[in-house]
Parts: C-alpha cells; sequence; structure tokens
C-alpha cells in the first residue's frame, strides 16, 4: 500500500459541526441576501452569478430562487458563491467566530507540520472554506492548507469528482485519505481509488464499507498518521 502523502477533508460534520452551517451561516446569508444584492446591483461578480440564477431558473425573481435554494440546501454554485461572499462581509464586520470541532485544529497542525498536504473539499465556495478555517477559536488554520475545492471540480457524490481533485492535485488516488462523514462521498472517493475515512460525530452509525473513527486523533490513529 502507497504511503499517504495527503488529506482532503470535508467540512460540515466533518470538520465543523452541522448546526453551525445549517442554523448560524445559512440563515444569517438568508437574511441578509434581499440588503446584500441592493448593495451590490452593479458588482460584475454578482451579476454574473444572478445571470447563472435566472439561466437555471427561469422566469423566477432571482431573490425568491435564492431563497428558495437556501431552503432546501441546494448546492447550486451561484448560491454557494453569494453565500460565500455575505460571510465575507459578516466576517469583515468582526463579530463572527467558527465553531470547529476542538480534535480537528491541534491534528491539522500536527499533520502539516509532519509534511502532510492538507486540502478541503465542500459543496460551500472556495472562499466559504478559507473563511471558515480563517476564523476559528483556535485561530487561522486557513494557511495549513495547500488548496481548497468546490464543485468546480464536481458533485462530491460523484467518482470523476474525486478523480479531477487528484489531478489537480498531482497525485495518485491512491496516495490520498478523504474525510467525510457521508457515506455517499465516501463511496465516490473509493471507487476514484482514493483511501477513505468515515468522521463519526454525534455517535452516528458506522458504515461497513470505510474504515470509521470518531475524531481526528482516532483517524491518525487508525490510518498511520502521526497523531497529535
Ligand atoms: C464552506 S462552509 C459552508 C458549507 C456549505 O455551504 C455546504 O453546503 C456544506 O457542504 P459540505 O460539502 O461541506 O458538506
Ligand atoms: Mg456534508
Amino acid at each position: 500500500m502507497l504511503p499517504l502523502v495527503a488529506v482532503v477533508t470535508s467540512l460540515e460534520g466533518t470538520t465543523t459541526p452541522l448546526s453551525f452551517i445549517r442554523d448560524v451561516l445559512f440563515p444569517l446569508a438568508r437574511e441578509r441576501f434581499p440588503a446584500f444584492l441592493q448593495a451590490h446591483e452593479d458588482d460584475p461578480v454578482v451579476l454574473a452569478e444572478l445571470a447563472e440564477v435566472r439561466r437555471m431558473a427561469p422566469g423566477r425573481p432571482e431573490l425568491q430562487t435564492l431563497l428558495h435554494w437556501t431552503d432546501r440546501d441546494s448546492k447550486a454554485r451561484p448560491l454557494k458563491v453569494l453565500q460565500g461572499m455575505i460571510w465575507r462581509e459578516a466576517y469583515g464586520a468582526g463579530g463572527l467566530v467558527c465553531a470547529i470541532y476542538p480534535d480537528v485544529p491541534p491534528a491539522l497542525r500536527r499533520w502539516a507540520a509532519a509534511g502532510l498536504r492538507l486540502y478541503s473539499f465542500s459543496h460551500g465556495s472556495t472562499e466559504a472554506q478559507r473563511l471558515i478555517f480563517g476564523h476559528s477559536p483556535a485561530g487561522d488554520l486557513s494557511g495549513l492548507f495547500r488548496g481548497c475545492f468546490d464543485t468546480r471540480v464536481g458533485n462530491k457524490r460523484e467518482p470523476e469528482s474525486f478523480s479531477r481533485l487528484a489531478i489537480g492535485m498531482g497525485l495518485p488516488p491512491a496516495e490520498i485519505l478523504y474525510l467525510s462523514n457521508d457515506e455517499a462521498e465516501l463511496d465516490a472517493a473509493a471507487t476514484a481509488g482514493m483511501r477513505t475515512c468515515q468522521v463519526l460525530r454525534n455517535d452516528a452509525p458506522p458504515v461497513e464499507q470505510h474504515p470509521s473513527a470518531t475524531d481526528f486523533p482516532a483517524v491518525a490513529a487508525l490510518m498511520g498518521l502521526p497523531t497529535p
């Protein structure tokens, strides 16, 4: 078996409590959408995303579509890009600190210090990922990552997305460990040839097809990574 060279982690439910994303970040963006769109009515980035919203949901006001997508937890790319921009303003205004499972920062620091290449992969935009790791209670963790991937490489439940991710990282899939709480994502990563470990938060039941661990130190012990 090839030694692991890189770790790719999902966020929601893996590094970051689901409740923070669903009960804090998503409602914050939902509430601010009307004022944000008004304040950015001449912003070319926002206008390009709104054009994509109209293309995907023709004949409906863009704001209505964005709120509808938010309520359905849609992973539509324009929603994710615009949410990321709203969160950037919220972080910039101060007062928004991200939740992160306490075992995660020491493990990420230990793995990066040992030379493992760290990446994140989320349906959230790359900006949203950098922001969430940049505003953790344990400090700015964003510099520990070599890069972030979002749905530009494809949906997280399709093996081809993980193949593209490996190409983007310049590594054979067998040298990459993918961490997630989500069984379908783990299946897709494994089909693409990556090693996988399910991260089981909140006493979730393990799935049979993947090794599982309750936190990042347990992942390290199980997968032969440096232990924090
Ligand atoms: C990057 S923070 C916001 C995460 C997000 O928008 C989301 O939809 C969660 O997706 P994930 O792939 O991390 O489960
Ligand atoms: Mg998820």
